[in-house]
């Protein structure tokens, strides 16, 4: 969001101090609102969102798409003449009770409300009544009506994925008889045609779980040889190329020296167990970083600088909350053949913003050397700036302008992944890209190592391209861009 509407709002006061925590500050709360229902409202008018992911219930109801905690969504509809039609639904989630256990990616039985006894809580028959108004309004109007699917996110106890699967209709209604014996309200939705697959995608990637061989265009199961801790398949849909030109698949890069950070005199002395936890809060690791530790539940929290993680000679647990690019690979991915951009790269699993992708593995080498080389990384090419940690100020910190959201590696870093690498070789450059770059340090032989990280920069659906910007040198981009985004400004590199 820019500085431009944070002024348009006159009012606003960020941040919240001790005693507006306690009493409840109504002026933060209001300006608050307003600035989501102005987001909301200007949403809901350019989504087109078919496929998109969300992993809260909230981002739905920020973007118009599904609001309340029901899992029906309904509108009034002044101008219908009988008692029943006067709410219609307009969206449903397939989740918790009235999910649909059949799973077809183009139909849905939804199971209507009720049938729980309203005064003695004990089980009923469900009736044309209440929210099952809505939904037989729907039936008999025959109108579209926008479904989300719900799916466990294995990455998050108790969390979910809600996947939206763009318009279906309600092609029948019928009552029969529950599992507990008392009639239930079952109402079939069929999806529009001509729209692109989103909940399809998701059940091909589960069968292709079940058995590898059945991924149409399937040529290498593991592209890492083992080298990963998950697989990465390699893939061709396109036409008959067989692969990639050889190279060394490396988990990691040869490690670069930060010369004016001082050696570890104060590494991490947290003892056996995570730090950042209750008991590891003195961390010494943590705290270079601005604003504590950077990876909540497994995202990264802010941009900065560079995020300091726990090192080799730390005390601390391998599976240390301060430590996430030296952990490998959280998703399966697969390299797959682009329709113009060579090799590419994208992930079977969804993922959310923040997320930790890989880091760019290879060979450090001289800034100057790298003339015909296409698999380089250069952190002293110029980038386009983009904001990532919206709204300090909601949360009582500095305001955007005065956190510098601009990466400065004090020494530049130019890395081939020519002959050695991992996926990162294959993220292709856009120019809208969906994943950023940050520097990580950690020690290694009691030395601070500079190392590249790539993160989700918004929420990712599965098979979407994973593409970062590959930024300019100083001289303008030498390569003609092909990324076909709105705002591609035609070269990188
Ligand atoms: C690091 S490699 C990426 C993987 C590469 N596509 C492959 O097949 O191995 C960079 C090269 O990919 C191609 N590439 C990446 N992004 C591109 C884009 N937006 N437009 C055109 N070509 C691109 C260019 O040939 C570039 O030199």
């Amino acid at each position: 969001m820019s500085d431009r509407l944070i002024e348009s709002i006159p009012f606003f006061q960020g941040g919240m101090n001790e005693k507006d925590q306690e009493a409840g500050n109504s002026v933060v709360v209001s300006s608050v609102m307003l600035r989501f229902d102005a987001v909301r409202r200007r949403l809901s008018q350019i989504w087109n969102l078919h496929g998109d992911i969300f992993f809260f219930r909230g981002e739905m109801g920020l973007v118009g798409l599904h609001s309340g905690t029901i899992d029906m969504e309904f509108i009034g509809v002044e101008d219908h003449g009988d008692e029943e039609g006067k709410q219609i639904a307009v969206s449903v989630i397939s989740s918790g009770k009235n999910a649909d256990k059949t799973e077809d990616p183009d139909s849905l039985i939804f199971t209507g409300f009720g049938g729980t006894d309203m005064y003695h809580g004990q089980p009923c028959n469900q009736k044309l009544e209440r929210l099952n108004i809505p939904l037989e309004a729907a039936f008999r109007k025959k109108s579209i009506v926008r479904v989300v699917r719900c799916m466990k996110d294995e990455k998050r106890t108790n969390g979910n994925i809600y996947i939206y699967d763009g318009t279906y209709m309600i092609t029948n209604r019928w009552e029969e008889e529950g599992q507990n014996g008392f009639i239930v309200f079952k109402f079939k939705l069929v999806r529009e045609p001509d729209q692109k697959p989103a909940f399809g995608i998701w059940k091909s990637i589960q069968n292709w779980r079940n058995g590898l061989s059945i991924r149409p265009g399937l040529i290498l199961e593991d592209l890492s040889n083992g080298a990963e801790n998950l697989k990465v398949c390699l893939v061709n849909e396109v036409d008959k190329e067989n692969g990639p030109a050889l190279f060394r698949y490396v988990t990691s890069l040869i490690h670069e020296v930060i010369n004016n950070i001082p050696s570890m005199v104060d590494r991490c002395a947290c003892g056996r167990r995570s730090c950042g936890s209750k008991h590891g809060n003195n961390c010494a690791c943590i705290q270079r970083n601005l604003g504590g530790l950077p990876y909540v539940d497994g995202v990264l929290v802010t941009r900065g600088p560079t995020v300091f993680e726990c090192g080799e000679s730390c005390p601390c647990f391998a599976k240390c909350k301060n430590k996430m690019i030296q952990t490998g690979l959280k998703f399966n991915f697969e390299v797959f053949k682009t329709m113009d951009c060579g090799w590419g790269l994208r992930s079977w699993d969804p993922i959310r913003a923040g997320s930790f992708i890989c880091e760019y593995a290879g060979e450090i080498i001289p800034k100057g050397n790298e003339e015909e080389d296409d698999y380089i990384f250069d952190s002293s090419r110029v980038y386009n700036s983009f904001q990532w940690n919206y709204e300090p100020e909601l949360v009582g910190e500095d305001a955007i302008n005065k956190v510098p959201e601009k990466l400065s590696v004090s020494s530049s870093l130019v890395i081939s992944a020519k002959k050695s690498g991992n996926v990162a070789r294959f993220m292709n450059h856009s120019c809208s890209p969906n994943v950023f770059w940050q520097s990580i340090a950690r020690e290694q032989n009691g030395l601070w190592c500079l190392y590249i990280g790539f993160f989700a920069m918004k929420h990712i659906p599965p098979l979407t391209e994973l593409r970062y910007d590959y930024g300019k040198s100083r001289g303008g981009g030498k390569k003609m861009c092909l990324c076909r985004t709105k705002k591609c400004c035609g070269s990188f590199g």
